[in-house]
């Protein structure tokens, strides 16, 4: 047996949940992991595909590269593993190879083609912007978040956002380079109903990245203000955000889950259409297992009772979220809010509740709608792209309606 070394707690937590199944494939990992070279090749003898992933997508090969398994890595690629498989985060055996600082592994990785999209020498830097040219003297406070306050700036003459983030989260190296992991993929993104990247500034202690101003704050904001949305203001926001989704869910080669959905974080641009905003940036502060197999994040009350319990979870979690947000927006806030986030994210994990769906409030085409999308089977909830074309239809039928009776929406309903 290769003596690579002792398992991290990563593994050895990985390892507990999987080699209980020490017949199937999951054998074939765990000889991989602690270097058992005579292991690997009776799995492979038995017909045991090279290339099989456990529930996070992790191969054989990601994980004899994290472990630093020179022999087993070497044997896996002799016998046709992929060596750009890509596991759930997006993460190659080569970007495991590097994170944990396994030289010659990588070595051997990048000889066979290996590439790390999601390392920090991947090929796109964040945009840097000229600190000089962003007067941050007096700036304007548009608001405060979680990690620190925006700023309504002036950059090249166009008025833009400026997120502060505390020097109590960017003076850790290892938190700001995930920051800057997340910006790099951000700034790469557009779409009509995505907020735009702009650039971070170059400076030497601050990290302070500019987006695109949306002028009419957040839907938060707007569902303070103006309380509950008619139901056709209402499904065209829906729309928005399902078409801002579904181009992070569409995402290649790794979708971006959200994570952290919620009306805080939708936004409103001049032309009144909605864009989502500070996807990704939520797993930067949120709680992690050893190496973040199962994580939480994102706000209480819009979090899917999946992520509640710490389970494995994929796209569907922002469905979920979503649906409650629609929920808000025909309701003009959010239901129990007396009631702290935790208790309603607790209720909603492990008592199966949700919130009320008055037919005086709600339309049955929408009713119908979020029970799928607050599905408590991940597997059941549509996907945003199957719930664009709903909305598309419901919208219709309540523009017809609407003409049909004149604009009161008390007959209709
Ligand atoms: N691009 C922007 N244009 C206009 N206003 C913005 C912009 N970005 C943020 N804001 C305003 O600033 C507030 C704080 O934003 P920030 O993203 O820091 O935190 P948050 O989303 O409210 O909360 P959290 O950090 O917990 O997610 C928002 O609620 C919104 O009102």
């Amino acid at each position: 047996m290769e003596d690579c070394r002792t398992p991290s707690p990563s593994l050895k937590r990985r390892m507990q949940l999987q080699c209980h199944d020490s017949e199937g494939p999951y054998r074939l990992l765990h000889c991989s992991s602690m270097g058992d070279k005579l292991g690997v090749m009776e799995e492979l003898e038995k017909g045991v595909d090279t290339n099989w992933g456990d529930y996070d997508k992790r191969t054989a090969l990601h994980l004899a590269s994290s472990e630093g398994c020179n022999e087993i890595v070497k044997l896996l690629l002799e016998k046709g593993a992929d060596v750009n498989s890509l596991d759930r985060w997006g993460r190659t055996p080569l970007s495991d190879a590097r994170s944990f600082g396994h030289q010659e592994i990588s070595k051997i990785l990048e000889a066979q083609g290996g590439i790390d999209p999601v390392g920090l020498d991947s090929q796109n830097p964040c945009y840097e912007i000229d600190f000089s040219e962003v007067p941050m003297d007096d700036p304007t406070l548009i608001g405060e978040g979680a990690y620190g306050e925006v700023y309504l700036v002036k950059w090249r003459g166009t008025e833009v956002a400026a997120k502060t983030i505390r020097s109590s989260i960017a003076s850790n190296t290892k938190v700001k380079d995930t920051f800057m992991r997340e910006l790099g993929l951000w700034q790469k993104l557009r779409h009509p109903n995505i907020v735009q990247f702009l650039g971070v500034l170059r400076h030497p202690d601050r990290l302070i990245f500019l987006t695109e101003y949306c002028c009419s704050g957040s839907l938060y904001d707007i569902l303070r203000k103006k309380g509950r949305l008619d139901p056709q203001t209402a499904v065209a926001y829906a729309l928005d955000i399902a078409r801002g989704m579904n181009y992070l869910h569409q995402h290649t080669p790794r979708a971006i889950i959200h994570r952290d959905l919620t009306p805080r974080n939708v936004l409103q641009d001049a032309s009144g259409h909605l864009k989502v905003t500070d996807f990704g940036l939520s797993k930067i502060a949120q709680e992690k297992d050893a190496e973040g197999y199962k994580m939480t994040g994102g706000t209480d009350r819009y979090m899917a009772p999946e992520v509640y319990r710490r389970e494995s979870y994929g796209k569907s979690v922002d469905v979920f979220s979503f649906a409650l947000i629609v929920h808000e927006m025909f309701q003009g806030g959010p239901s129990n809010k007396e009631q702290s986030p935790e208790l309603v994210a607790d209720k909603r994990a492990y008592e199966d509740l949700r919130p009320p769906l008055s037919s005086l409030i709600y339309p049955e085409s929408i009713k119908a709608l979020l029970r799928e999308c607050w599905h408590k089977n991940p597997d059941c909830r549509p996907t945003f792209e199957e719930i664009i074309p709903k909305l598309e239809e419901i919208q219709e039928s309540l523009k017809k309606k609407r003409a049909a009776a004149g604009c009161c929406w008390c007959v209709i309903l």
